[in-house]
């Protein structure tokens, strides 16, 4: 059955799906690979749709792949489909182009985090509702980080007790990610990356582990289990 997105809600989600999934190893682009039988994006697709605030879906696709992603999607949710780009923010830069008049807030979400929680969108959404031009998930870094230099020689211990791992969905009042898009320059790894380059304070809620990005073999392994786990 299609979920039906909510009219009324004041979220318009981006979905940059257009990877190849290299670090995955050779195969469809990755968002179209199986995770208990279904492609990541429509595990990511149906989270999203269950999130209440959540008016619009915009995914990028792989260029070759739109109809069938189009195909794809319709039983799950009403989404809008658009070619990505070569690089992910370009693919964004897309699906933002093509967003509807109405939504006030946008998140950018990655295909590739398959199993975060309807609940994460809703934390996301609500801190840019709150008044916040900018919002990423974020976790502690759990492991020791060292800097290392040529040969793989250690150069110093470095202070994790100020860095965070960086999750999405990333949510910024439209016309802030509106305006980062348009200045951007060279691409970066995220959205959050342009805002801040327009001098937008970007502020933190907390992520969630289920927010994970399916990037290598034992991510997808891992995945398997905790879909498994959730019966
Ligand atoms: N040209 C690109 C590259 C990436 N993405 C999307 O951006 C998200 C985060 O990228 P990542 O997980 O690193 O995916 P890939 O770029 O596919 O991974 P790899 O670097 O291993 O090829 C993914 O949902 C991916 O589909 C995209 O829409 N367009
Ligand atoms: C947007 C992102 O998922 C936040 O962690 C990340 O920056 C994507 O980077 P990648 O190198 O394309 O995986």
């Amino acid at each position: 059955m299609t979920a039906q997105l909510n009219p009324r809600g004041d979220v318009a989600v981006l979905v940059p799906a257009a990877g190849a999934g290299v670090r995955l190893g050779p195969g469809r682009p990755k968002a179209l690979r199986l995770l208990a039988g279904e492609p990541l994006l429509v595990h990511a697709v149906r989270r999203l749709a269950a999130a209440p605030s959540v008016h619009t879906i915009v995914v990028a696709a792989p260029a070759a792949e739109v109809t069938a992603v189009s195909e794809l999607l319709a039983p799950v949710a009403p989404v809008t489909v658009v070619p990505g780009g070569a690089e992910r923010q370009a693919s964004v830069a897309a699906a933002l182009a093509a967003v509807p008049a109405g939504p006030a807030i946008i998140l950018v979400h990655d295909a590739a985090r398959a199993l975060t929680p309807p609940e994460l969108v809703e934390s996301v959404a609500a801190a840019v509702r709150d008044g916040c031009d900018a919002v990423i998930p974020v976790l502690p870094v759990v492991d020791t980080i060292k800097e290392v230099g040529a040969g793989e020689v250690v150069l110093g211990t470095v202070d994790r007790s100020a860095l965070r791992a960086v999750q999405t969905p990333q949510g910024f009042r439209r016309s802030v990610l509106t305006a980062a898009h348009a200045a951007a320059g060279d691409p970066l790894t995220d959205d959050a990356g342009l805002v801040e380059k327009q001098g937008v304070t970007v502020s933190c809620v907390p992520g969630s582990e289920y927010a994970l990005k399916i990037t290598r073999p034992f991510d997808l392994a891992l995945a398997e289990h905790l879909l498994a786990g959730a019966g």
